[in-house]
């Protein structure tokens, strides 16, 4: 299963420019043998939270219909990132799925709003869990930035069968050393694929976002990696099958003991 993961910089506020940037992305990209194309959080406005509503999607459109037209021309799936999104009680953290046929496959509301860049003032949390989906016949999951502190959530999504599990990002540059860690610690506890996609450059809230991009395999090895500072796409081709390998040899799942874990 072949990955590209897009890491650009994203135009603070603007929809319009940013939509296009991502089609430019696509149509200068090779994506002859690519399976999946990765994009990173709130790519439509980046952190523009004082105007957030003006740039929220309803119900993910007009952005869903762009990504679907990109989806079937390239006939790749796309694990579209995350966009501003009202489903009509306040704008929501949206991450969403199209498959090669420009059909909608799952979307994740961020459930974990960032303090630290201000989402409870200004977004609602999600009301759902990230639950697994399939492209391709594969059971997958997607979750947001600072749901990568939780790891609840990614064993959740690896008990309930997801061999990748995809984290889109806006991580800010100081905390770097935090973003590659535990998207290391994530791999290994599940014995699973984890493929990120983050942004660069400073918005104009001041914060500057670490690149990085990573796909890291389930015995914890990066396979690619982005530079902090580049707009670069980094691939990787994931064998499914070598997790069964890595479960056998270290047969954690096996080794659970449930009954004493107080907090699950
Ligand atoms: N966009 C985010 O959720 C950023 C998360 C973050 O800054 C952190 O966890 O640290």
């Amino acid at each position: 299963m072949k990955i590209k993961v897009f890491q650009f910089e994203i135009h603070f506020g603007a929809v319009e420019e940013n939509i296009q940037k991502v089609e430019e992305l696509f149509n200068g990209a090779s994506l002859e043998n690519i399976d999946t194309v990765v994009l990173p959080e709130m790519w439509t406005t980046g952190y523009d939270l004082e105007n957030i509503d003006k740039h929220a999607t309803e119900n993910l459109h007009p952005v869903f219909d762009a990504m679907a037209k990109l989806a079937k021309r390239h006939d790749v799936n796309i694990v579209a990132g995350s966009v501003a999104n009202n489903k009509g009680k306040g704008v929501l953290n949206t991450a969403f799925v199209v498959d090669r046929q420009g059909k909608f496959v799952h979307e994740y509301s961020k459930i974990h709003l960032v303090p630290m860049l201000n989402e409870p003032n200004f977004l609602i949390g999600g009301e759902n869990s990230a639950d697994v989906f399939e492209i391709d016949g594969e059971k997958m999951g997607v979750v947001i930035c600072y749901d990568l502190r939780f790891p609840e959530l990614f064993r959740d999504l690896s008990l309930e069968g997801a061999k990748v599990i995809y984290v889109v990002a806006e991580w800010p540059i100081e905390r770097t050393e935090h973003w590659l860690t535990l998207l290391k610690a994530r791999a290994i506890e599940n014995q699973c694929y984890v493929v990120a996609s983050n942004t660069i450059g400073t918005q104009p809230t001041g914060t500057t976002f670490a690149g990085n991009s990573l796909i890291v395999n389930p015995f914890g090895e990066v396979l690619a990696q982005a530079t902090s500072d580049e707009e670069v796409a980094i691939e990787g081709d994931l064998n499914l099958e070598y997790i069964k390998g890595i479960r056998k040899d270290i047969p954690i799942f096996d080794s659970r003991k449930k009954e004493f874990y107080k907090f699950l």
